[in-house]
């Protein structure tokens, strides 16, 4: 649901001129070009709506020579309404790619190159299925464009010549009638049409849910098969289908007394022209017409009257799709992508850049919820060069939420973050509690999230040697070499302690200053973990772990406990190395 309302207009006039960003672009040539073709349309199919009237005038006084003329001027215009139609189709197109691929384009930089995707998957719960929005609305909303707008701004001198026309042939009762049959017809359907309109908007997004719970399967195949959950997840699949199936069922029920309606209406439009027409020939006006000229008349009036109907019936139409489109403009996602500007910023200054990481004062934050009770309260420390610091605590007390809050994720309740380490090789590298791993060859796996590899980047021989110190040599062999492209999703074919094993091996090739860990070796062994910390140490690399192995103390100066109900303690465990 949504209103036409200034916010509206401005962001579609963003979209506007996203698609038309100077009188010179692409775009404006292509879009001349349709509404030219459009214009020309019109003109061909009111020649080609008179062909038949002249057939009853040539046929009624039985002249042959007329008769072959009309016949090849008849052929002629069918060869151009085809051309036209199908050159028109073709540009179309053409427009609706283009444009999908403008406002993709676009959307994506908003998705991101902001913290947006995080936003919108993890902690916005108003937003359903953002993947969807972006994948298929998007192109839906070019597509109805490129097919009605050109039509829409004809439409109106359109419309006005066909009245003029029906005017002159009929008086004023003919464009009388079709204006009052019009409005009527809308109204019923209208009427009929805001159940569907509803239904429909259901409908989509329970498909996505279906589509969503299908892609769960999919990506935690194993885990399931563990579990022989086949029959609950089963049952949890075929509940969402039956949700779909349901207003699938609905929709069309209400569709049909829709369509109903519309039959009605088209068909009653049909005979409209004639009842029109019957008024003047009853009383008198065309006496004087011999029958064949009558019968032209007939027929000329019935394509003038039925055609000034479709023009409305397709104004009526296309005012749904601009619906349509205002409304996929205006879902929460893409409206968000639209006028988002970055809530999330961190606090960045060149100043102490490698010596300290970030700064934390007096923070309190809590989950993202609205009713959650502060984690943490008043908490002050700095991570700074050669103060490892391990963060323990019970399960669920807010530990990983304290890296989500010092990097920015989730927002403070209270309190300052000063953050003076950009991400990457240079300041500060994240590993997450779930490793995360890319597709493609392995030296991607390693140079992730980075495509290119900066000048002083390890080299081959380095790289194999801390493949080797992570005991994932064997990785080279598996894949055929560093740059093989191996088609595997690599989180399916790696146990988890490879995984983790890997994401170090990402962190020792970019070697940043610092590192925050969330139990990044909780799947491996002690002995590996301890090689793993003796690396870092050699490569400089300060680090922050969150964990619950006591193990992790012996390679960290402080620890941050963290008790519970907002309480936290800090201890120095040996002095600074
Ligand atoms: N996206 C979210 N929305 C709302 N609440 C969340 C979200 N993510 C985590 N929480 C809640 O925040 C609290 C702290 O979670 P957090 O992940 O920080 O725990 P943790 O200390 O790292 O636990 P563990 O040791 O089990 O990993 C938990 O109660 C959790 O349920």
């Amino acid at each position: 649901r949504f209103h036409f309302d200034l916010k509206f207009f401005k962001r579609f006039l963003k979209i506007l001129k996203l698609l038309f960003p100077r009188l010179k672009s692409a775009n404006v040539l292509l879009f001349s070009l349709l509404l030219a073709l459009v214009l020309l349309e019109q003109v061909v199919i009111y020649f080609v709506g008179l062909v038949p009237s002249k057939y009853y005038s040539v046929l009624g006084d039985k002249d042959k020579t007329a008769f072959r003329n009309h016949t090849l001027y008849a052929l002629l215009l069918i060869v151009s309404i085809a051309f036209i139609v199908a050159t028109e189709k073709y540009v179309m197109s053409v427009f609706h790619v283009t444009a999908r691929k403008v406002l993709t384009l676009h959307l994506h930089k908003r998705y991101f190159h902001s913290l947006l995707y995080y936003h919108l998957n993890v902690l916005d719960d108003q937003v359903d299925n953002p993947d969807q929005r972006i994948t298929q609305d998007v192109n839906k909303m070019c597509d109805t464009f490129s097919q009605i707008v050109a039509k829409l701004l004809v439409s109106p001198f359109t419309i006005v010549y066909y009245m003029y026309t029906t005017w002159e042939k009929t008086g004023y009762i003919g464009p009388l009638c079709v204006v009052g049959f019009f409005a009527i017809s809308t109204v019923f359907n209208k009427f009929l049409m805001s159940a569907v309109v509803h239904l429909v908007y259901k409908q989509e997004k329970y498909e996505g849910d279906f589509r969503y719970k299908h892609m769960q399967i999919r990506s935690n195949a194993e885990s399931v098969a563990f579990y022989r959950a086949c029959r609950l997840e089963e049952w949890k699949t075929n509940y969402r289908l039956r949700k779909l199936i349901g207003v699938q069922q609905r929709l069309i029920l209400k569709e049909y007394a829709l369509n109903f309606s519309i039959q009605m209406a088209d068909y009653l439009g049909s005979i409209l022209s004639y009842v029109v027409l019957a008024i003047p020939i009853f009383s008198g006006v065309y006496d004087d017409l011999s029958p064949s000229d009558l019968s032209a008349l007939i027929s000329e009036n019935a394509f003038v009257t039925i055609y000034l109907i479709s023009c409305f019936t397709r104004l009526i139409d296309m005012s749904i799709q601009v619906t349509d489109i205002a409304g996929t403009a205006h879902r929460s996602v893409i409206n968000r992508l639209m006028d988002s500007c970055l809530i999330l910023r961190l606090h960045s200054s060149s100043e102490d850049q490698v010596h300290r990481a970030f700064s934390v004062q007096k923070l309190t934050y809590c989950a993202p919820r609205p009713d959650a009770a502060p984690l943490v309260q008043d908490l002050t420390f700095n991570f700074s060069v050669g103060d490892n610091i391990v963060i323990t605590g019970d399960s669920g007390c807010g530990k990983s939420s304290l890296l989500r809050v010092v990097d920015a994720l989730w927002p403070a309740k209270q309190g300052v973050v000063e953050s003076y380490a950009s991400h990457g090789h240079t300041g500060i590298i994240f590993l997450p509690q779930k490793a995360l791993l890319t597709d493609g060859s392995l030296r991607q796996q390693i140079t992730y999230p980075y495509c290119n590899q900066n000048s002083g980047a390890p080299d081959d021989v380095q790289i194999i040697q801390f493949l080797k110190d992570a005991d994932l040599d064997h990785l080279i062999e598996r894949t055929g070499g560093l740059d093989v492209d191996v088609d595997w999703n690599w989180h399916d074919v790696l146990s988890p302690g490879e995984m983790q094993r890997l994401s170090f091996v990402r962190l020792f090739y970019h070697a940043p200053p610092f590192a925050v860990l969330d139990e990044s070796t909780s799947q491996v062994s002690i002995k590996m973990e301890q090689k793993l910390y003796d690396i870092c140490r050699q490569l400089n690399i300060t680090v922050m772990s969150v964990g619950h192995r006591d193990s992790l103390l012996a390679y960290h100066d402080l620890e941050l406990r963290i008790l519970g109900e907002g309480k936290w303690e800090l201890n120095r465990l040996r002095e600074n190395s």
